[in-house]
């Protein structure tokens, strides 16, 4: 395509991010059920909090009883204003009342919230073991964002539902019920007129309710998206600002953020309008109850007691129908979380165990593919028909083109991946029969980009063997000579580097890992060695490092650097995932074919 026909990519074309689908059902029992089951370890300490909150809901539905027998009896001018003994009896008994509802309201609100708590660690720490789990083709197909998404914000989603949520909804469905029950025993007639709004209300609100659940939906995937973009940028800061991108980036990050503050708006009005309906409704039930009630009065059907007693409990009618519809919102975002969280974890790990898969024994170092065919993505082989056979201690170098297949090697050896065809064995046992734990364990990686997790330098090589003593980690640093540049530094092994270790330099980060790959003693050891130029005294220094670190281990290594692949016992060529070359350096150059190609070329750019 010529320059003038190329049509520039929008802003928004560029930055394409997967939105989660819309949630069409808006209830699914089964789901409710399965969230049930977080909750079901703590029936045993939910029983007291659901006892206290029916006490605290038969005391506030005592309370207008009292009132009305109080006005009725007591402060009647017919009866002759009752006692002043009576009065106060009447207005102790209210106050316990009072009391009584405080300490078990305050108790359940206690108590729901530590059992709230609790679920949404055990949940939180459910996915994230789950997520720990799962295989490498899990992670191909997403955004690092969205996974962090639903570890943190979907699972806080369901905070309100587990802290308050589900005995608040317990709560106001038994005072309504109590409400409804009490009104039609005290007088039928005045019960059902004061109740004629409900239905109205309900239909006028049904329509409304289906439009706040899809508006809450769009506000979750904006939200979705800005996280996703913000951790993009985040880990892909230094390329934005290299190439001076940072305006373009804040453009669409501007518009993303526009966008979930409309949508924000549009649901949160959306909400608002629920309320007023209800006052309306609830306006209009106590025009109806006063009207009809001093019609009531009037022909002597009820007493004045009686309409205060209604009065009273239909101020309480509405208070929980509000916060039912409240509820709704909530219960409806919480589904679509849960149903988020629950699609991860029902990801099936695609390198999986065998029922059968016993412990790999400690091992001799044998390696050996059979014949291997792999793919990422259907008929896109990339590795056709791969055989290597590997004497333990030996040193093998993977050579080749980029995208030739070195890594996939190294990925079929760790069961990272499992191949297409074929069996990786190691000492003559197929890694698939055996535990991914003993199988890893027994494998050393270090690979290309040195992952330092925050913390201190000792933790850092101690991430190799977690029970080391300190002895052991200098020991393994000096050996493979990193000893030096850690104790230049200000604080020496308490040094504390950032995530990533943006502190220390390519060839230092490459040294701790060699002194944590040391430190873990594996049998076999991988090594995808980086391709950045370093100055040459550290390269010496990785070289006298690799000496340590490889001898009596069998090691693959992604090579790059002449200095590495001269001193393999094996050279591999590989092309297009097949092997085209084998043998020694010597040997391969003698050949006057691929490798000889590749050294030549690098021997052109020296
Ligand atoms: N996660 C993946 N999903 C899909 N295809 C992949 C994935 N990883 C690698 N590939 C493809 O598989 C082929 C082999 O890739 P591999 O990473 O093994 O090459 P390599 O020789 O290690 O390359 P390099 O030297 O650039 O690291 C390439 O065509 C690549 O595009």
């Amino acid at each position: 395509m010529s320059a003038n026909t190329a049509k520039t990519r929008s802003r928004d074309e560029r930055f394409v991010y997967q939105d989660d689908d819309a949630i069409e059902k808006p209830f699914n029992w089964a789901q409710l059920r399965r969230l049930y089951t977080y909750m079901h370890p703590y029936r045993k300490q939910l029983m007291p909090v659901i006892i206290m909150m029916v006490i605290g809901t038969l005391t506030k539905l005592t309370v207008p009883i009292i009132m009305g027998l109080v006005i009725d009896n007591i402060l009647n001018a017919e009866k002759g204003f009752g006692d002043f003994g009576t009065l106060a009896l009447a207005g102790a008994g209210m106050l316990a009342l009072y009391v009584v509802q405080w300490a078990s309201n305050t108790y359940r609100i206690k108590y729901t919230n530590i059992i709230g708590q609790k679920v949404i660690y055990d949940l939180r720490e459910h996915l994230f073991r789950h997520i720990q789990k799962l295989s490498f083709r899990f992670y191909d197909k997403r955004p690092a964002g969205s996974v962090l998404v639903r570890v943190t914000n979907d699972v806080n989603a369901l905070q309100d539902l587990f802290t308050n949520g589900v005995v608040n909804l317990l709560m106001d469905c038994i005072q309504l019920v109590g409400i409804v029950v009490i009104l039609l025993a005290l007088n039928v007639k005045l019960g059902l007129a004061v109740m004629i709004t409900v239905p109205i209300m309900f239909i006028v609100s049904t329509s409304l309710r289906k439009r706040i659940r899809f508006a809450w939906q769009d506000v979750r995937m904006k939200q979705s998206r800005i996280n996703a973009h913000l951790n993009e940028s985040i880990q892909g800061m230094k390329v934005t600002q290299a190439y001076v991108q940072e305006k373009d980036n804040m453009g669409f990050f501007t518009h993303m953020n526009t966008d979930n503050i409309k949508s924000w708006n549009k649901a949160s009005a959306l909400n608002q309008a629920f309320g007023p309906i209800i006052e309306v409704t609830a306006a209009i039930g106590t025009c109806i109850l006063f009207w009809y009630g001093a019609h009531l009065i009037q022909s002597d059907a009820i007493t004045v007691g009686l309409l205060v007693m209604f009065a009273n409990y239909i101020g309480n009618f509405w208070e929980p129908i509000n916060r039912l519809g409240q509820m709704y919102s909530q219960l409806l975002i919480a589904m679509a979380s849960s149903e988020r969280i629950f699609e991860f974890i029902d990801e099936e790990p695609t390198v999986g165990e065998a029922k059968t898969a016993r412990q790999l024994p400690a091992i001799k170092g044998d390696v050996t593919f059979d014949n291997i065919v792999f793919e990422y993505e259907k008929d896109r082989p990339a590795l056709k028909g791969v055989s290597i056979d590997v004497k333990a201690g030996q040193s093998i170098a993977l050579v080749g083109h980029t995208g030739s297949g070195k890594s996939t090697i190294i990925n079929l050896l760790c069961r990272f991946y499992d191949p297409v065809q074929g069996r990786v064995l190691i000492d003559g046992i197929d890694i698939r029969d055996v535990t991914i734990e003993s199988l890893r364990s027994q494998v050393g990686i270090v690979l290309q980009d040195t992952f330092i997790f925050a913390g201190s330098i000792r933790d850092n090589i101690r991430y190799g063997k977690l029970d080391a003593t300190d002895d052991e980690i200098v020991k393994a640093a000096q050996a493979v000579h990193a000893h030096e540049f850690i104790m230049s530094l200000p604080d020496g092994y308490d040094t504390q580097v950032e995530e990533r270790g943006n502190v220390l330099s390519m060839g230092q980060r490459q040294l701790l890992s060699f002194a944590r790959a040391l430190l873990a003693d594996p049998r076999i050891l991988i090594l995808d060695e980086a391709t950045a130029s370093i100055d040459t005294e550290t390269e010496l220094r990785i070289q006298e490092a690799l000496k340590t670190l490889l001898s009596g281990r069998t090691s693959f290594m992604i090579a790059h650097r002449l200095s590495t692949i001269r001193h393999a016992d094996d050279i591999i060529v590989l092309d297009h995932g097949r092997i085209v070359e084998q043998g020694n350096h010597e040997e391969l150059l003698a050949r006057k074919g691929v490798y000889n190609g590749l050294i030549e070329a690098q021997y052109r750019f020296l």
